[in-house]
């Protein structure tokens, strides 16, 4: 869906999208990763953690990650990441809704605007609905993976942190990005409130989440590249049309 600039976006705004889409597609192209903060502003951003809280708190969230819960040494087990998904257009989500077009409208712009960056190399197709999901605080961690290492479709990651007032020396919960080609160097990522993250969710990008010690919400929305997305259905003859989590997403392969 080709989400256009809504016109009665004031001035401001339209230039605060133009703005972020040349840093969106400049970072990409350097290194694969972006960051931008105060993506939503404070009163949106508390209206979205208000509505994840309260989903959260409706506990349909399920385990994410397929480790199971690890055992430490004392025989307390450490939760994973618990997830669940939202399409946006539920009433009790907008929101959330709100922030999934404001990052569709950035996605979509800024593949338009890189006519030979790599941003512009791929046709951005659909995504999959957004994945809301909370690592509770007790050591919760997700193990070094890489969303998309088989090509299942999805080339960017999007992730949104909810996280006011978070402290990482105290809370954990880094986010940890081991870029390709970058030797040695890695990309430490606070999960910091109203911050947006882009990277490209192929083998490019490994990464963890470090143990976080305190609730920590994120929001996930994943972009898929209409050609490699069209290849994976055909290969796993799936009509291309998403069905139920909007995405082809079997657990191995987000390992
Ligand atoms: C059943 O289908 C699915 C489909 C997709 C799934 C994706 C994840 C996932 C992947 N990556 C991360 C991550 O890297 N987070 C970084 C951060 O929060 O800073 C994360 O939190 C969660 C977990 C379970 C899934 C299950
Ligand atoms: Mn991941």
């Amino acid at each position: 869906s080709n989400v256009v600039l809504p016109p009665f976006l004031h001035r401001d705004n339209r230039g605060f999208i133009e703005e972020i889409c040349k840093n969106v597609v400049s970072d990409m192209d350097a290194y694969g990763v972006c960051v931008v903060d105060d993506f939503l502003g404070a009163e949106t951003g508390l209206a979205v953690l208000d509505e994840v809280k309260r989903l959260y708190s409706r506990g349909d969230f399920r385990d994410g990650q397929l480790v199971t819960n690890l055992i430490t040494s004392d025989l307390k087990t450490i939760e994973g990441d618990k997830i669940t998904w939202v399409d946006g257009k539920e009433c009790e989500c907008k929101n959330i809704g709100l922030l999934i077009s404001q990052v569709d409208s950035i996605i979509v712009h800024a593949n338009k605007m890189s006519d030979n960056g790599k941003m512009g190399d791929y046709v951005i197709s659909g995504r999959t609905k957004a994945m809301v999901a909370c690592y509770p605080g007790s050591g919760s961690h997700y193990v070094k993976h890489v969303d998309n290492p088989n090509r299942d479709g999805r080339c960017i990651t999007a992730i949104y942190y909810l996280n006011l007032n978070w402290d990482v020396k105290e809370h954990g919960g880094l986010l940890r990005i081991f870029p390709e080609g970058w030797s040695d160097q890695v990309a430490n990522i606070e999960p910091l409130f109203d911050r947006i993250l882009f990277f490209w969710s192929d083998r490019r990008n490994p990464h963890e989440v470090q143990p976080a010690h305190q609730t920590r919400y994120a929001i996930t929305l994943w972009y898929f590249d209409a050609a490699e997305r069209e290849e994976a259905c055909r290969r796993h003859n799936i009509d291309g049309k998403t069905k139920g989590k909007g995405a082809v997403l079997k657990k191995k392969s987000v390992k």
